[in-house]
């Protein structure tokens, strides 16, 4: 699948489903990749054209040098899609990758007719929890915050699995330089006005055990959006694709059906 340049930058994407299906996009978490929603995948319904790409710093994509802003993560989406001719799609965004969904619906809303906004907020953190972060990973590399990490991504019962070691590798595997400039993106994102504003069909998911965006965070940005539907999976931590891909992918579909998107 492709590595394709964008305004300098190659990013990697790859497609899955039917070419001529309805698209449904996906945008990925801080520390992974595209992989992150291959459990997803296979419990969607037939007929979608599925597209899924590795943000700039991360996976098979390029690594410019740090810092990266939300403006660039975000145009790349746009740049991506119009390079596919996307338009009208479902855009799903997990945590930073929800975070790009919502810049996009506020800017292009010719390329996004829904979005899922996963495990996210309008505004992430504080810059001192960011700061603390972005000098623990300058000093010890990625691998200083791993167990603290899964702690959030991860319920209790998932970390005692095996699974648990291949998305730990993930996150350690992530190009240092990307992790940073992701890290310096989110910490200099507020949405609370733009986001607003949308009035896109919107589905919020949180998770009850999720330690970085925690459901109270996520219920406040579902409620900032007129007639969003907000869904709390039970047990699930930061990564209810992961944890939970069958009741995930079910509620996709539900919601997907729901606006006439299939
Ligand atoms: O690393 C975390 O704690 C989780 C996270 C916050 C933003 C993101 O994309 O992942």
């Amino acid at each position: 699948m492709p590595l394709t340049e964008l305004k300098g930058t190659g990013i990697y994407w790859r497609e899955d489903g039917d070419p001529d299906g309805a698209p449904i996009v996906f945008a990925n978490a801080l520390g992974t990749d595209h992989r992150l929603w291959d459990g997803v995948l296979s419990y969607l319904p037939a007929g979608l054209r599925v597209i899924r790409y590795d943000k700039r710093g991360h996976g098979l994509s390029d690594c410019p040098p740090r810092p990266y802003s939300m403006g660039a993560l975000v145009s790349d989406a746009e740049r991506l899609l119009d390079h596919l001719q996307v338009r009208d799609c479902l855009f799903v965004g997990i945590s930073i990758g929800g975070m790009i969904a919502q810049g996009l619906a506020v800017k292009r809303l010719d390329l996004v007719r829904a979005v899922v906004l996963s495990n996210t907020a309008a505004k992430i953190g504080t810059h001192g929890t960011w700061d603390d972060r972005i000098a623990t990973v300058e000093s010890g590399g990625i691998e200083a915050l791993a167990g603290g990490t899964m702690e959030r991504w991860f319920s209790k019962p998932f970390r005692a699995t095996p699974d648990m070691r291949t998305w730990r590798h993930m996150l350690t595997r992530t190009p240092v330089e990307g992790y940073l400039g992701c890290m310096a993106a989110i910490r200099g994102t507020d949405f609370y006005t733009p986001t607003s504003g949308l009035t896109l069909p919107t589905m919020v998911i949180a998770g009850t055990e999720d330690g970085s965006t925690p459901p109270d965070l996520v219920r406040e940005t579902a409620e900032l959006i007129k007639g969003a539907r907000f869904e709390l999976m039970r047990g699930a931590g930061h990564l209810p694709c992961v944890e939970q891909p069958k009741a995930y992918a079910a509620l996709l579909a539900d919601f997907a059906r729901s606006t006439g998107h299939i």
